[in-house]
């Protein structure tokens, strides 16, 4: 590829990561990445560069986007849980307007529990899938080699023995004493295993910056509940017709 050799020349393809001071790497672009990255010593083909970057736009950006409406939608339904969280946002900022750095974003524990708790009652992936390679057996049933399984996330999160009361969205789930005694497959929302979400730390950053700026302008009333909404499960999980909340200034 003539952009390749163009590259090779202009750019080391080892330039650092170094710091500029503020925090911020000095990263290099995912296809800059991509347009070097080697696979069993081959170069990828721009079929497979095309692939990739697929997977990243749609991984990578409706998932976030119907995981923040969801959030946004539960939060205009608990308004204590609201309170909760604009109160650690006050703790945090005080009466500053300023933008949230990363260290920000880390100290917004409560709002982590929020988010985590709204993947479990609307994982935005739904299902996973996998073909079986070869036959293996769980609790009394073989499943032989071949065989497509489907894997509802959707449904291994409303399971009563991890979730009691699982309908209810409660956040306190996620307190760290409850996480450390739950099996570790009862809550998958970025999968698990070596083909889990890669996105996944990411996503929890993208989706505080967002939530927490919304919430800081405004706050969030639903008016619908959570029992009136039609799901669609699509390849993400989203409402049928939407969520309806009304956003109220907060100074006024
Ligand atoms: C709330 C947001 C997100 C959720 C719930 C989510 C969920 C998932 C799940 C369940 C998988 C595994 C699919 C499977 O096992 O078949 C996955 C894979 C993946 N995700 Fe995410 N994701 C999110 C955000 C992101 C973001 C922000 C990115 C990228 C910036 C991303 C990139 C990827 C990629 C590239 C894969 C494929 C990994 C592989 O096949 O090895 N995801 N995601």
């Amino acid at each position: 590829m003539e952009h390749r050799e163009a590259r090779a020349t202009s750019k080391s393809s080892t330039q650092p990561e170094t710091d500029d001071g503020v925090g911020r790497r000095k990263k290099r672009a995912f296809l800059d990445l991509l347009l070097d990255a080697t696979e069993s010593g081959h170069e990828l083909s721009q079929a497979d560069i095309r692939e990739e970057v697929d997977t990243f736009m749609f991984e990578g950006h409706d998932t976030t986007a119907a995981s923040i409406g969801w959030a946004i939608f539960l939060l205009g339904n608990n308004p204590e849980v609201q309170a909760r969280v604009v109160d650690e946002l006050n703790d945090i900022f005080g009466d500053s307007d300023r933008r949230a750095t990363v260290q920000d974003l880390n100290n917004m524990k409560y709002l982590e529990m929020v988010i985590k708790e709204t993947l479990r009652l609307y994982p935005s992936v739904p299902f996973i899938g996998r073909l079986v390679t070869e036959d293996m057996v769980i609790g009394d049933h073989l499943i032989p080699a071949g065989v497509w399984l489907n894997i509802e996330l959707f449904n291994v999160h409303r399971c009563e023995d991890h979730f009691p009361n699982p309908e209810k969205f409660d956040p306190d789930n996620f307190l760290p004493e409850k996480m450390q005694n739950r099996h570790p497959f009862a809550y998958v929302p970025f999968s698990a295993g070596p083909r889990n979400c890669i996105g996944q730390k990411f996503a929890l950053l993208e989706e505080k910056t967002i939530i927490s700026s919304i919430l800081r302008k405004f706050r969030v009333e639903s008016t619908e509940k959570q029992e009136d909404i039609c799901l669609m499960m699509d390849l993400v999980l989203r409402p049928e017709s939407g969520v309806k909340v009304k956003l109220y200034p907060r100074d006024n």
